[in-house]
C-alpha cells in the first residue's frame, strides 16, 4: 500500500458521520499510517480482536514515534469505515455513477489509497448499492419488463421476505382489478397474475402468485379480525372504530375495501345489540368519502403507526410501545395451514407398507435433516471449504468461505437467504449479516436489510428486545454475550447456537410456526443436542392403538351410539357457531368426572379460572365439520406456535424456555413434541408427558426427538400448564392425541415460561419419602424440594 502524493488536508475529524462535538483529531498522515498497518491485522477488519489491537498500538507507537491510544486508533479505523460506506453510497446511490467514475472518484479521498484494500470487506455491501441503483434507474425509464438482461436482476421474495412496501404494492395495485377483489373467495392463483406483473413493472419485485393471493386474502381476514376486535372486544362506538382503523398500516391502501366486508361489519354490530343502527360502510357514499379523504391524505405527508392488529387488550394497551408493534410475530394469516392444506399432523414409522393419507406422513425411518427449503446450507455442506467440528442431527457442519466465494458465490447473492443478523455494539444503524451457509460476516444498513431480509431482520431485533430485558437481570452477562456474539463467531460455539437456532426455525417455518433461538450468556456449554421435530412421531403399534379408539368416529356415528348427557354449550368461540359440534362430541366421549373441559373464547383464549391446577384439562379443536375455515380461534394446535421462544441457559436447571415475545394469560404457546408411546416403557421419565384425559396409557416423550418445549423448567407457581388436545383436520383424519401449552398469566418478553410437572401430592408424597432433590424454581410458592 503506497501513500498517495498530494492530500490537501493536515488533519481529519473523526469520525465523519459522528454528531459528536468533541471527537479529537488526529493527522491524516498518522491516519494514513494506521489503516496502512491496519492491513495486516484481518483479525480486527470486521471484529473487535483485542489481541491484535494491542500489538497494533505498539506498532503504530514504534512507526509514527507517536503515543496514539488503542481507543483513538479504533476511531481511525471506524471513520474510515464510515467514510467508506458514506462514500459508496453517494457515488452509487446518490451521484449514479458508473464503476470507473466511482473509482476515480474515490482515488481522490486521500485515505483511500491506504484503505483500498479494505472494500472488498464490503463487496456485499456495495453489491447491494449497484443492484439498488440498477432499480433506480430501471424504474425510472419503465423498461423493466422489456428488457431481458434486467429481467435477471428482478429480486424474487419469497413468502417470508414479504416486507411492508410489497405488501403495500400489492394491495394498491389490487384497487385496480375489481373482478379479483371483489371475488375473493373463488380466485385462483391465475387470477392474480396481472398483478404480479404490475408488482414487477412497479417495483422489479417478482412475488409467487399463491403468495400474492394469500397476502390479499389475509388482509381482508386481518379488516375483519380488526373490525371483530374493536367492536365486540373493545367495544369501541362508530367514530373510534374508523379511527382506530386509520392506523392500521394497511389501511390506506386497502380502505377501498371495507364495504366488502360490510356483511361481517353489520354481523359484528348485530352481536354488540346495535344491529338498529344505520351500517355506515354501506352506500356508495361511503366509498367516495374514503376516495375524498384519501385524497387528502396523498397531500398530506402523515406517519403511520405499524400495527397488524389495530385492537390491543385493555391491560396491555399502555405498556404496548411502538417498537413492539413492530416485534409482533404475525406469522398468521400468510402462514396459515390454508397456504398448505397438505401439511402432516404426526408422523408414524415402521409401517409396512406404507399408507398415503394427506394428515400423516408414513416413513419406514425417521431422521432429522436439513430443510429441503435451505438450498445454499445443502450445497455448502456438499462444497464448502469450512469443517466446524461438531454434529448436530439436521444441521450441517460444513459451510463455504473466504476460498469459496470465487467458485461458490458470484451473482447468486442477490438471492442468498440471509441466515442471521446480528447487533454491532458499535454501530447502531448497521447490522453484521450472514448468509445462510457461509460463515462470513457482512456490514449492512437495517435500511438495506429492511428491504432485502425483512424476517431475518425481525428476527435480529426480537433478538436485540430480549437481550435488553436480560440486562435488566444480569448486565454483565448480557455484555459478555454481546461482545462475544461480535466477536470471531465463526470458529466459536456461538456458530452452533446461531446455527441451531437457524434450523430448528427453519424446521418450524415449514409448518408456519414461529422461530426458537437458543442463547447461553455466559457459560461455554454447547447447545443441546436431539432431533427437532415440529410435530409428533409414533410407530405402528401405537398408532394403530389411537385410531381403534371411539373418539375416532365421526359426530355422526358418536350420536347414534349414545345419547348426550349434558348439554355443555359455549360455542361462542368458533366461526361458526350455529354449526360447530365440539362441545356435544365432549359429551359423547369424555368423562367430565375425569378431565375438564376447557374452551377457547373468540379470541382464542383459554379461560382456567374455574380449572383445578391438579385436574386434567381437554380442549376439543374443530374440524371442517364445523363448518368453519383454518384460522377459527378453537384451532391452536393445528395453527401451532406463533410466538416466538427462547430457549436460554438458566446455569443448574439446565436449558429452560423464556418468551420471545409477550404472551397473554389464557393464550395457546406451542405445542409439547416428542415421541408417543406406552407409558412406562423407558427408564428415564424426566422429558415424558402424560397425556391422560385422553388416553392414560400413553406420553409423549422428547428426549431424544421434541420441540422447544421440552426445555420447560418446572415451577412451583407455573406460568403455563398443559391441554390434552383433540384436534384433527378432518372428521376422517385419524385421531392422534396431543398436547398444548397455554399460558396461565400475562408472560412477558424474556420472562420464563414454565409449568408444574406433577400434580400437588405427588410432590408432597416424594417430600415424605425422602426421594427429592432441591427444586430452583425460585418463586415465592417454592416447595423448595421436587421427586427425583
Ligand atoms: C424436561 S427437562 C428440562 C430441560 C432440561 N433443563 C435441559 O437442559 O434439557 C427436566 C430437567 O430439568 C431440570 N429442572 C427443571 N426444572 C427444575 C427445577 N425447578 N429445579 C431443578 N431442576 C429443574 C432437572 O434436571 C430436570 O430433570
Amino acid at each position: 500500500m503506497r501513500a498517495r502524493e498530494e492530500e490537501t488536508e493536515e488533519v481529519m475529524d473523526l469520525p465523519s458521520t459522528s454528531t459528536a462535538k468533541n471527537q479529537p483529531t488526529v493527522p491524516v498522515e498518522i491516519q494514513k499510517l494506521v489503516l496502512e498497518i491496519i492491513y495486516n491485522y484481518p483479525g480486527i477488519w470486521t471484529k473487535d480482536c483485542e489481541i491484535e489491537w494491542g500489538n497494533l498500538t505498539e506498532e503504530v507507537k514504534t512507526k509514527s514515534k507517536t503515543d496514539v491510544e488503542t481507543n483513538i486508533l479504533k476511531l481511525v479505523f471506524k471513520s474510515a469505515k464510515a467514510q467508506m460506506c458514506d462514500k459508496l453510497k453517494e457515488l452509487i446511490l446518490d451521484k449514479r455513477l458508473e464503476l470507473s467514475s466511482v473509482e476515480s472518484e474515490l482515488q481522490k479521498w486521500p485515505l483511500y489509497s491506504t484503505f483500498e484494500y479494505y472494500r472488498k470487506i464490503l463487496k456485499r455491501y456495495e453489491e447491494g448499492l449497484w443492484f439498488q441503483q440498477k432499480r433506480m434507474i430501471d424504474l425510472e425509464n419503465r423498461s423493466v419488463m422489456e428488457d431481458e438482461e434486467t429481467l435477471g436482476r428482478i429480486r424474487v421474495k419469497h413468502k417470508n421476505e414479504i416486507d411492508r412496501k410489497t405488501r403495500t404494492a400489492i394491495l394498491e395495485i389490487l384497487e385496480e382489478y375489481p373482478e379479483v377483489y371483489g371475488n375473493i373467495d373463488t380466485t385462483i392463483n391465475k387470477d392474480y397474475q396481472p398483478i404480479a406483473d404490475e408488482l414487477v413493472f412497479r417495483t422489479n419485485v417478482a412475488v409467487d402468485l399463491p403468495v400474492i393471493k394469500n397476502i390479499v386474502k389475509s388482509t381482508r381476514e386481518l379488516l375483519i379480525k380488526n373490525l371483530k376486535t374493536n367492536i365486540l372486544n373493545t367495544k369501541l362506538n362508530r367514530d373510534e372504530v374508523e379511527e382506530t382503523l386509520s392506523k392500521w398500516i394497511y389501511y390506506p391502501s386497502f380502505r377501498y375495501y371495507r364495504p366488502w366486508v360490510k356483511e361481517s361489519e353489520k354481523l359484528f354490530w348485530e352481536m354488540r345489540g346495535e344491529a338498529d343502527k344505520e351500517m355506515e360502510v354501506d352506500t356508495p357514499a361511503v366509498i367516495e368519502e374514503v376516495e375524498h379523504q384519501r385524497e387528502e391524505e396523498a397531500m398530506e405527508v402523515t406517519e403511520t403507526v405499524e400495527t397488524e392488529n389495530v385492537a390491543i387488550p385493555e391491560s396491555q394497551e399502555e405498556k404496548k410501545s411502538e417498537e413492539e408493534e413492530d416485534l409482533s410475530f404475525s406469522f398468521d394469516p400468510e402462514s396459515a395451514d390454508e397456504d398448505k392444506p397438505n401439511l402432516p399432523s404426526a408422523i408414524v414409522i415402521r409401517y409396512n407398507p406404507p399408507k398415503q393419507t394427506e394428515s400423516i406422513r408414513f416413513v419406514q425411518e425417521y431422521k432429522s435433516e436439513i430443510p429441503e427449503s435451505c438450498t445454499e446450507a445443502r450445497r455448502a455442506q456438499n462444497h464448502g471449504s469450512q469443517l466446524l467440528e461438531r454434529s448436530y442431527p439436521g444441521i450441517p457442519n460444513r459451510k463455504f468461505g473466504e476460498p469459496d466465494n470465487k467458485k461458490f458465490g458470484a451473482d447468486e447473492s442477490l438471492t442468498w437467504p440471509v441466515q442471521m443478523v446480528l447487533e454491532d455494539p458499535e454501530d447502531k444503524n448497521h447490522w453484521m449479516t450472514y448468509f445462510e451457509g457461509w460463515n462470513i460476516a457482512y456490514k449492512y444498513s437495517e435500511e438495506y436489510l429492511e428491504e432485502t431480509a425483512w424476517y431475518t431482520l425481525k428476527v435480529g431485533k426480537m433478538k436485540k428486545k430480549f437481550l435488553k430485558e436480560m440486562e435488566k437481570l444480569d448486565k454483565d452477562a448480557v455484555d459478555e454475550y454481546r461482545s462475544r456474539a461480535s466477536g470471531t463467531i465463526t470458529k466459536s460455539f456461538i456458530f452452533d447456537y446461531e446455527d441451531v437456532s437457524y434450523f430448528h426455525s427453519k424446521a418450524n417455518e415449514q409448518y408456519g410456526f414461529a422461530p426458537v433461538l437458543y442463547i447461553s450468556l455466559t457459560k461455554k456449554i454447547r447447545p443441546p443436542v436431539f432431533h427437532f421435530i415440529p410435530i409428533n412421531i409414533l410407530d405402528k403399534s401405537v398408532f394403530q392403538h389411537c385410531t381403534k379408539r371411539m373418539a375416532n368416529k365421526p359426530f355422526h356415528s358418536l350420536r347414534a351410539l349414545k345419547a348426550s348427557r349434558t348439554t355443555v354449550t359455549n360455542p361462542g368461540g368458533c366461526e361458526k357457531p350455529e354449526k360447530c359440534v365440539c362441545d356435544k362430541r365432549y359429551d359423547l366421549v369424555y368423562d367430565k368426572n375425569y378431565v375438564q373441559y376447557v374452551q377457547t373464547d373468540s379470541s382464542g383464549l383459554l379461560n382456567f379460572s374455574d380449572v383445578d391446577p391438579n385436574q386434567r384439562a381437554l380442549s376439543i379443536e374443530c374440524s371442517k365439520e364445523c363448518g368453519c375455515s383454518s384460522k377459527c380461534p378453537r384451532r391452536q394446535t393445528q395453527r401451532g406456535q406463533k410466538t416466538p421462544l427462547i430457549v436460554f441457559y438458566e446455569g443448574k436447571k439446565g436449558f429452560g424456555l423464556r418468551a420471545g415475545g409477550r404472551i397473554r394469560k389464557g393464550q395457546f404457546i406451542g405445542e409439547y413434541t416428542g415421541v408417543i408411546k406406552k407409558a412406562g416403557e423407558g427408564d428415564d421419565t424426566s422429558y415424558e408427558a402424560c397425556l391422560g384425559g385422553i388416553d392414560e396409557n400413553l406420553v409423549i416423550c422428547s428426549k431424544e426427538y421434541g420441540n422447544a418445549m421440552r426445555f420447560m423448567s418446572h415451577s412451583c407457581d407455573p406460568s403455563a400448564r398443559f391441554v390434552v388436545v383433540h384436534s384433527r383436520r378432518q372428521e376422517s383424519d385419524p385421531l392422534i392425541p396431543r398436547l398444548a401449552i397455554f399460558a396461565l398469566k400475562d408472560i412477558d418478553i424474556a420472562e420464563e415460561v414454565t409449568i408444574s410437572y406433577w400434580k400437588e401430592d405427588v410432590i408432597e408424597e416424594a417430600i415424605k419419602k425422602g426421594t427429592t432433590i432441591e427444586c430452583l424454581c425460585r418463586t415465592e410458592k417454592c416447595k423448595k424440594l421436587i421427586p427425583v
